[in-house]
């Protein structure tokens, strides 16, 4: 008998709770209107006011986390028990308040605004070096206490100078331009920087390493590097000793980059002349720390944070990371992800269908054939010119692990499939058939096929699944040897039996009796391939009068499957096996 649908499934029931976001941080207006025209529910909290532990205990209850820099995202607001969160969004650049890899473990991605707020960070460091250079900040002090000090307040002119330049990324490489702007020569310290983009940027000398050389050059020196390990005092004292007596420093990147106490007491015993600082290890700076000593030191124009406080900066972040979260609570992917591979909008839109589709091949694979290790997926078609299949091996992994686990209570997406693969012992190969067209109905199909032996036999001989997309919908055309043509979606009863006159009425009675309602029911036979080894016998003469007739008969059904209704199908004549099958 050919396969046929008698009647479609049942579509899911769409959720009717609104997603959550939490957000304690100021975030500008134009980036939460993004979200409430979403229709997303937003909770707004003032700056400061959550502590860690209200984090924590709040955090079960939100899918998405805004924040800036003062929210510490540690791994146990992460993995705390019961958690939705899906997304944590940087309105920013720097994520080193955010514990990356226990997000990535989660499977939680973090975005952030790679370039909305670089021009005001560059911005506010040069504004802190010509503050430093002619004590912008000690003459208005001076004259609102009512003095009129000039000779007091005699600065140096900062073109014709050097500044050096440690990090010449994004923001290092503005502050390049704007400096060159002013008449300056600029030496860049960066071993990753591109020596064509440097010179494009006007700066004379790139060096790899910060050296001794750098440190007697220099008049003024900006840091402009993440806060790595490499980057952890990078300067102390003894660097402070090595320079100019009237050099300046100034930090717009993060606290810690300069040693704070070796910075304060190279200011005290004027191994440099000054300091512009807008970044502390400790912010709002703890009481006595040298952070604090810093902030407050005669030679220092100190800002609270400020390089990224401007109206444009905070407008740019905030519709970025925004966008970013409708985006990622819509099922999207990120495009500015920094814990999971970039994928364009457009190629997501593309896969979505197949993400779909696999997802569920992966599933209906492990809850029919049992959990296997060693796959083999290939695309088909169209979709074998697809080159970034990070979405479908995902959804693959997704598919294959959550019936039978949580994935240690973990959700299973493009950001942390590879690890719970690695975890699971599960290897895909992925093949690109070179088949064109040839021999497909339609334009893409996916072949799922398992390399090695399932844990548990579950006696099929061949564990292939084969599937496709028409339009929106998700199809299997092919399951185990047998050409199938039905939707993978609700329940499932997956019997392999003998097709004989009178089956479909003994299994329709016996599920009637248990009170469960057919949605669908397909005979799917022999595929052409099986047809044919059936023809041509067994290798070893033997004759097999029953596997000509075998089929799988494929139930949609509607209500609770019971044990007690599946050992009476099992037990049913010409039954072969039975799986019950959830998608
Ligand atoms: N104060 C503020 O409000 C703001 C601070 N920032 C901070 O500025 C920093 C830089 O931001 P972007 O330019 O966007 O980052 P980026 O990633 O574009 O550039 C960082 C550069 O540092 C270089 N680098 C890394 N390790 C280095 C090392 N050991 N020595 C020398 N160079 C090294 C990299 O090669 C890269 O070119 C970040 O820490 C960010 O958080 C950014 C915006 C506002
Ligand atoms: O973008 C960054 O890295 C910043 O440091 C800006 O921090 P903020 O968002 O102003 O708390």
């Amino acid at each position: 008998m050919s396969p046929s649908a008698l009647s479609p499934p049942p579509s899911p029931s769409p959720s009717s709770s609104r997603p959550r976001i939490l957000i304690p941080e100021k975030l500008s207006p134009e980036g939460l209107s993004l979200l409430s025209s979403a229709n997303l529910d937003i909770d707004l909290r003032p700056p400061g006011s959550l502590t860690p532990s209200a984090l924590l205990e709040l955090i079960p209850s939100y899918h998405a986390l805004i924040i800036r820099s003062e929210t510490k995202v540690t791994s146990q607001v992460l993995s705390a028990p019961s958690s939705k969160l899906k997304v944590v969004a940087r309105a920013g650049v720097g994520v080193d308040n955010i514990d990356v890899e226990a997000a990535t473990k989660q499977g939680i991605i973090v975005v952030n605004s790679p370039s909305g707020n670089i021009r005001a960070a560059a911005e506010h460091t040069i504004a802190l070096l010509l503050a430093t250079a002619r004590n912008i900040p000690r003459g208005d002090a001076s004259l609102k206490g009512g003095k009129w000090e000039r000779s007091k307040l005699v600065g140096i002119e900062v073109g014709g100078k050097t500044l050096g330049i440690i990090g010449l990324g994004k923001v290092g490489f503005q502050v390049a331009r704007m400096a060159i702007g002013l008449g300056m020569n600029v030496l860049g310290v960066d071993p990753y920087a591109s020596p064509e983009i440097a010179k494009r940027a006007g700066v004379t000398e790139l060096r790899p390493k910060l050296d001794d050389e750098v440190l007697g050059k220099v008049d003024f020196l900006t840091v402009h590097t993440p806060l790595l390990a490499s980057t952890v005092g990078l300067l102390k004292e003894e660097e402070f000793k090595k320079m100019k007596k009237s050099a300046r420093v100034l930090n717009v990147a993060r606290g810690g980059v300069y040693d704070e106490e070796g910075l304060v007491r190279a200011l005290d015993e004027g191994l440099i002349a000054g300091a512009g600082i807008d970044v502390f290890t400790s912010e709002p700076v703890k009481s006595g720390s040298w952070a604090e000593k810093l902030s407050k030191h005669e030679k220092v124009v100190s800002t609270p944070h400020l390089g990224a406080s401007t109206v444009e900066a905070q407008e740019n972040v905030s519709v970025d990371v925004c966008r970013e979260v409708v985006e990622i609570l819509r099922g999207g992917l990120p495009t500015a992800a920094v814990n999971a591979p970039l994928i364009l909008p457009e190629e997501y839109r593309r896969l979505q269908p197949f993400v779909n589709l696999i997802e569920r091949m992966g599933s209906l694979y492990t809850q029919h054939f049992g959990s296997g290790r060693r796959f083999e997926l290939v695309y088909h078609g169209e979709l074998a010119s697809i080159t970034n299949t990070r979405p479908l091996f995902a959804a693959l992994i997704k598919g294959l692990v959550s019936s039978i686990s949580d994935a240690g209570g973990r959700d299973v997406n493009i950001v942390n499939a590879t690890l719970i693969a690695k975890e699971r012992g599960i290897s895909v190969d992925e093949k690109h058939a070179g088949d064109g067209n040839s021999g497909l109905t339609y334009a893409s199909a996916v072949t799922l096929k398992s390399l090695s032996s399932t844990e548990e036999s579950t006696g099929f001989d061949e564990q292939v699944i084969e599937g496709y997309v028409s339009g929106k919908q998700v199809f299997i055309s092919k399951l185990d040897k047998f050409a199938a043509n039905f939707q993978p979606e609700g329940t499932l009863l997956i019997l392999h039996n003998y097709d004989e006159p009178g089956k479909i009425g003994n299994v329709g009675g016996v599920v009637g009796r248990h009170g469960i309602n057919i949605t669908f029911m397909q005979v799917a036979g022999l595929n052409r391939e099986a047809r044919q080894a059936v023809v041509d016998g067994p290798v070893d003469g033997t004759e097999n009068k029953h596997a000509a007739k075998e089929a799988l008969m494929i139930l949609g059904v509607d209500g609770d499957v019971t044990e007690e209704l599946l050992d009476e199908l099992k037990k049913s004549e010409g039954i072969l096996d039975i799986s019950l099958v959830r998608l």
